[in-house]
C-alpha cells in the first residue's frame, strides 16, 4: 500500500518555526514506528505572493486536492496588511477551505493540567476542561454575496452577506452530533436567532436534523453572545458546541485563552469522503503568524503539533499514535517546560521552540 501523503504548507511568521518542529515528528514516526509519511511542501500566505503575485497558485490548489491531508501553520502579517483584498495572504487560506469543501471545523479546547493555574480564568472553572467547537468554515457571512466596498451617494458603504442553506446546516450539525457521539452526547447550538433570518434558519435545520437523526444526542441552543458569556462563566457545561463561520472563529479564539494560550489550540478542517474513504482534510492550529514574536525561536509549537495528533486521528486512524502525541505534551508540561506565552507575569526561563519539540520527541521515545 502507498504511504500516507502529506503537503505540508508552513506559511508565513511563526509558521515555519512551529512547523519544524512537526517535521521532526513525522521524522519520529518514520525511523522509530515505521510509518512512513510522503510529504512534500509549498507555499500559501505571504510567502506564495512574494514568489508568485497570489496567495496560493492553482498548482498549490491542485497538490492539495490530491493529497491525504494538507499541514498549514500560519498565513498573513504586516507585510502584506495593504495589498488587494483578493491578494492577501488570508485567501490563500479561505481558498484552499472553500475549493476542498472542508465545512466542519474541529476545534478541541482542553486544559492541560499542568497549565490550570496559568489561565486568567479560575483553577476550578478551567480544569478538567475538554470541549469541541464545531465551527462551519465553507460558507457563512466570509463567503455570501453581495460583498464589496461600493458608494451610494455621497458615502462608501462595506457590504458582506451573511448566507447559509438548508443543506450546508445540516451536514455540519451532522459533523457535531456524531462527535458528540462519541464523546459525552452533548451539543449545544450557537447563532443569533434573535435578530437574523440565518439564525432562525440555522436553529431549525440544527433541530430538525436532531429530531429525525440524533434523537438520542442532548440538544440545547444558545443565543451566540450569551453563549459566549457562559464559555467564561462556567466553559465545563459544554460537550459539543456547533456554530457558524464567523461566531465560531470568536468562539474559538476565546476557548483558547481557557487552555492557558492561543499557542495552545489546534485544528482540524474536514470534507467529505475521498475515494479512498479518507476525508479531504487540513489541519491547522487555531492561531496566526504572531508578528510580534516571529524569528525569535519564542512560539509554542504545541498547536501545531497537536494539529498533527489530529491527523493521526482523523486521517490516518492511528488514534493511538495521536494520544500517544498528545500524552507527550501533557508530559512535557507536567515536567514544567513552557515557552514564553505559557509564562505568567511573574516570568521564568521559558524554552524555545525547538527546546519544546526537542522535549516532546523525548517524550514520545520514553513512551515506546
Ligand atoms: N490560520 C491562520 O493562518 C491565521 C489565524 C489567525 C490569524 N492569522 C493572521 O495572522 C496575522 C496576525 O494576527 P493576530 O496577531 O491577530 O493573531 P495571532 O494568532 O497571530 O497572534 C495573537 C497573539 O497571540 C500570540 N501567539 C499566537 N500564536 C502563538 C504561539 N504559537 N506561541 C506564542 N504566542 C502566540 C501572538 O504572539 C500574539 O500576541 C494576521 O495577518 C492574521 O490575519 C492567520
Ligand atoms: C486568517 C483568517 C482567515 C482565519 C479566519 O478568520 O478563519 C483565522 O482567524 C482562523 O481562525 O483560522
Ligand atoms: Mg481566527
Amino acid at each position: 500500500m502507498a504511504n500516507p501523503s502529506l503537503l505540508i504548507l508552513a506559511g508565513d511568521g511563526i509558521g515555519p518555526e512551529v512547523m519544524a518542529e512537526v517535521k521532526k515528528i513525522i521524522g519520529w514516526f518514520g525511523t522509530r514506528r515505521g510509518v512512513t509519511f510522503d510529504v512534500s511542501e509549498d507555499l500559501v500566505g505571504g510567502c506564495a505572493y512574494d514568489a508568485h503575485g497570489t496567495p496560493l497558485t492553482d498548482a498549490t490548489m491542485a497538490k492539495a486536492q490530491e493529497v491525504d491531508a494538507v499541514l498549514l501553520g500560519a498565513v498573513g502579517g504586516p507585510k502584506y496588511d495593504s495589498l488587494d483584498f483578493s491578494v492577501k495572504p488570508e485567501r490563500g487560506l479561505l481558498r484552499l477551505r472553500k475549493e476542498m469543501d472542508l465545512y466542519a471545523n474541529l476545534r478541541p479546547a482542553q486544559c492541560f493540567d499542568a497549565l490550570a493555574d496559568f489561565s486568567s480564568l479560575k483553577k476550578d472553572v478551567v480544569a478538567g476542561l475538554d470541549i469541541m467547537i464545531v465551527r462551519e468554515l465553507t460558507s457563512g457571512v466570509y463567503f455570501g454575496e453581495p460583498r464589496g466596498i461600493f458608494t451610494e451617494g455621497n458615502e462608501r458603504v462595506g457590504i458582506n452577506t451573511q448566507r447559509y442553506t438548508e443543506s450546508e446546516i445540516a451536514r455540519v450539525s451532522r459533523s457535531a452530533f456524531e462527535l458528540a457521539r462519541k464523546r459525552n452526547n452533548k451539543v449545544c447550538s450557537m447563532e443569533k436567532a434573535n435578530v437574523m433570518e440565518s439564525g432562525v434558519l440555522w436553529r431549525q435545520v440544527v433541530q430538525e436534523v436532531h429530531d429525525r437523526e440524533y434523537p438520542d444526542v442532548e440538544l440545547s441552543h444558545m443565543y451566540a453572545d450569551a453563549g459566549a458569556m457562559q464559555l467564561t462563566r462556567w466553559p465545563k457545561q459544554f460537550d459539543v458546541i456547533v456554530t457558524d463561520n464567523l461566531f465560531g472563529d470568536l468562539l474559538s479564539d476565546l476557548a483558547a485563552m481557557l487552555t492557558g494560550s492561543l499557542g495552545m489550540l489546534p485544528s482540524a478542517s474536514l470534507g467529505a469522503p475521498m475515494a479512498n474513504g479518507r476525508p479531504k482534510a487540513l489541519y491547522e492550529p487555531v492561531h496566526g503568524s504572531a508578528p510580534d514574536i516571529a524569528g525569535q525561536g519564542k512560539a509554542n509549537p504545541i498547536a501545531c503539533i497537536l494539529s498533527f495528533a489530529m491527523a493521526l486521528r482523523y486521517s490516518f486512524d492511528m488514534g493511538e499514535d495521536a494520544t500517544r502525541v498528545e500524552k507527550a505534551v501533557e508530559k512535557v508540561l507536567a515536567d514544567g517546560l513552557r515557552t514564553a506565552d505559557l509564562m505568567g507575569p511573574e516570568g521564568g526561563s521559558p524554552v524555545s521552540t525547538s527546546a519544546m519539540g526537542d522535549a516532546i520527541i523525548a517524550a514520545l521515545d520514553a513512551s515506546l
